[in-house]
């Protein structure tokens, strides 16, 4: 027998489960079931589809069995699914490979109450046992292989694996429970209650294997001679679920209570979803599908190896769970169930990748699941739970799925400039509210909500009661926004880059100013020199001496630049153009002067003001203190 360490982060998560203060621990039962399922749908493909194994298995048929030993103090559930092998067993059960429970280890705190909350938020599969268990006893046999394996555990720091015998393959978990649990487990009704709850639409048959005091009947020549009937024990083999796969289920017959439960089943979220989405399609194309929006966005939804939410079907028959192709990835959150009539069952991955029928049945979905979201967004309070989680996600959409962008754009929110309180706005509403000659969409981009809102470029829009997006998650937006193009035929501007709006230009009185200021503005471009691309006087500011903007060429190269730096590749720098504003008493003064070096400490006290209050850094902040110090100092 080999000794085996787990790693040291199942360690940490088997001291959380045999120290747990988590009330739920009922669970362990549907994320062994689940688990037993999984093995079960994975026998039923391969031996479809190979070879090797298609006439030892061909009148096969999937089941899970569970039995109890009340003196023994003990649980048993096993399944003939697939099985593991010595290596399955030290990869899956020794080791964290699920992304999911990554994420769920990588949030632990420490505390334990709180990381116990957080196993009903992750649920976290086989380990889940050792909230119940002293021991655990896996055997198990991979199905075409000889040799069978056991593994065993305390849930402490180690397991052991050995060669074992076992005569069909499949897996049984023998648990041995601690003496505060059995009571309640080793329960017939315990069982059937849970079962019932969590796995009743579970595809295969459940049985319940136990003992049970039977008394004998009596003939009716015994029954008049008063004999009394003798007790005896049966074994009872009871089916305790429905064994249909819920999705093949009419709606009609399918209560809230349902659809949550196999939610539950098949996402480890013990939360109800916030949104189910059941189709059925006939047609040329015969498909189900079953969708579920989860409450809480999946916490590995920003990790590149998140793990796909949708399972494929084929009549019936589990296909796979690991392609991220069945939804754009824009869409990973939501988790399910396709289940196709008309693909063939052998589909390889390649296949998959390029098949007609699944682009089909993902088209009609992706747009179903769109227009179930734009019903949810009637309800604003239920919708902003909605955005709360997946408006970053959807931004993605735009760039990803052209076909869909304008539906997706309806369902995005924003912060503006004419909303407060949290309160986002869509893209509707803002047209709505806009006067009659404005034609475009108004945005401005940048990390801090504070310092955008703060930004001296909105002065002119404020002044003219024109309302600005306020873009605060930079990473995304500026990639993104400049993309968009459109909405509804009002094109989407970066007020940084565009012309201020609405500002009267009488060309004469124009030439005038920038005539009148001309020496000032090359003054103040010889002194910024490499710091800036251009100096320009201009009408755009009201309050502030001056703002930075870009001209269009820079903005693109901006939103380019994440993609650039991904590749690895060199970013050119951009440099800021500095406008000034000639009705500020700053720079009024500043025309007059003749005093070279209060000229240039101005322009470079100019520019900084300007990136400080647009939330850039600026490039010397020790020079700006020492030339603000030297000015004020002057002006006493
Ligand atoms: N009854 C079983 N038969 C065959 N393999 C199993 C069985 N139980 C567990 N495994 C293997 O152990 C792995 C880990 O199981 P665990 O419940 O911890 O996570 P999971 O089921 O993979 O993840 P999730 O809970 O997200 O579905 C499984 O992926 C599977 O490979």
């Amino acid at each position: 027998m080999a000794k085996h360490q787990f790693q040291t982060e199942v360690g940490q998560l088997l001291h959380l489960m045999t120290h747990s203060l988590y009330s739920n621990k009922e669970i362990f039962v549907r994320e062994l079931v689940s688990n037993a399922s999984d093995a079960i749908d994975k026998l039923n493909y391969l031996r479809l589809t190979d070879e090797k194994l298609k006439d030892s298995f061909a009148s096969w048929k999937g089941e899970i069995n569970i039995s109890f030993d009340e003196k023994d103090k003990s649980l048993t559930i096993i399944d003939n699914g697939i099985g593991m092998n010595e290596e399955d067993m030290i990869n899956s059960i020794g080791t964290i490979a699920k992304s999911g429970t990554k994420s769920f280890v990588e949030a632990l705190t420490g505390d334990a109450k709180k990381d116990s909350n957080l196993i009903g938020q992750f649920g976290v599969g086989f380990y889940s046992v050792f909230m119940v268990a002293d021991k655990v006893d896996v055997i198990s046999k991979k199905a075409g292989e000889e040799v069978a394996y056991k593994w065993s555990s305390d849930g402490s720091g180690e397991f052991d694996l050995a060669p074992c015998t076992k005569e069909s393959a499949g897996t049984v978990i023998y648990i041995k429970l601690k003496d505060e649990e059995a009571g309640e487990f080793a329960s017939k009704y315990r069982i059937k209650n849970i079962v019932g709850k969590y796995s009743n639409h579970i595809a295969y048959p459940i049985f319940l294997n136990y003992d049970e005091e039977v008394s004998e009947t009596l003939s009716e020549e015994d029954e008049k001679a008063g004999k009394t009937p003798e007790k005896k024990t049966e074994r009872k083999h009871e089916q305790i679920n429905e064994a249909t796969a819920l999705w093949t289920q009419p709606k009609a017959k399918l209560k809230d209570e349902d659809y949550n439960n196999f939610y539950k089943s098949i996402s480890q979220d013990s939360s109800d979803p916030m949104l189910t989405i059941h189709t059925k399609t006939e047609g040329v194309n015969e498909y189900i599908t079953l969708f579920y929006i989860p409450q809480i966005a999946p916490m590995d939804m920003y990790r590149a190896d998140y793990q796909s939410g949708i399972k494929l079907y084929v009549k019936r028959v589990f296909i796979t769970d690991d392609d991220k192709e069945l939804l754009p990835t824009y869409l990973r959150f939501v988790r399910g169930i396709i289940d196709s009539e008309d693909l063939p069952l052998n589909v390889s991955r390649e296949i998959l990748q390029e098949n007609r029928i699944l682009a089909n049945i993902k088209q009609s979905s992706v747009k179903k699941i769109l227009s179930e979201i734009k019903k949810l967004s009637k309800d604003e309070e239920k919708y902003s739970k909605f955005i709360e989680q997946y408006n970053r996600a959807l931004k993605e959409g735009v760039y990803q799925d052209y076909t869909n962008k304008e539906a997706i754009l309806e369902l995005l929110r924003y912060k503006s400039t004419k909303t407060e309180d949290k309160k986002l706005t869509s893209l509707e509403d803002y047209k709505n509210r806009a006067n009659s000659e404005q034609k475009a969409i108004y945005y401005i981009v940048g990390e801090n909500e504070k310092v955008l809102r703060n930004s001296p470029l909105l002065e002119s829009y404020n002044k003219n009661d024109i309302e600005v997006l306020i873009l605060d998650d930079k990473e995304i937006d500026e990639i993104i926004t400049p993309a968009i193009g459109a909405f509804k035929e009002w094109e989407f501007k970066d007020i940084t880059t565009c012309e201020a709006p609405k500002v009267e230009i009488n060309e004469e009185e124009k030439k005038e100013v920038e005539e009148k200021f001309k020496d000032i503005v090359s003054k103040i471009k010889e002194k910024l020199n490499d710091d800036v691309k251009d100096v320009k006087i201009t009408n755009r500011l009201s309050e502030s001496a001056s703002c930075i903007t870009k001209d269009s060429q820079d903005a693109q190269m901006a939103a380019m630049a994440h993609m650039f730096r991904s590749m690895g590749q060199e970013v050119p720098e951009i440099k800021p153009i500095l406008e000034i504003n000639p009705n500020h008493e700053i720079v009024k003064k500043l025309k007059d002067t003749k005093d070279e070096g209060l000229i240039e400490d101005i322009s470079w006290i100019l520019l900084d003001l300007a990136k400080i209050s647009e939330g850039f850094e600026i490039s010397d902040r020790v020079a700006f203190a020492k030339r603000l110090t030297k000015i004020t100092a002057k002006a006493l």
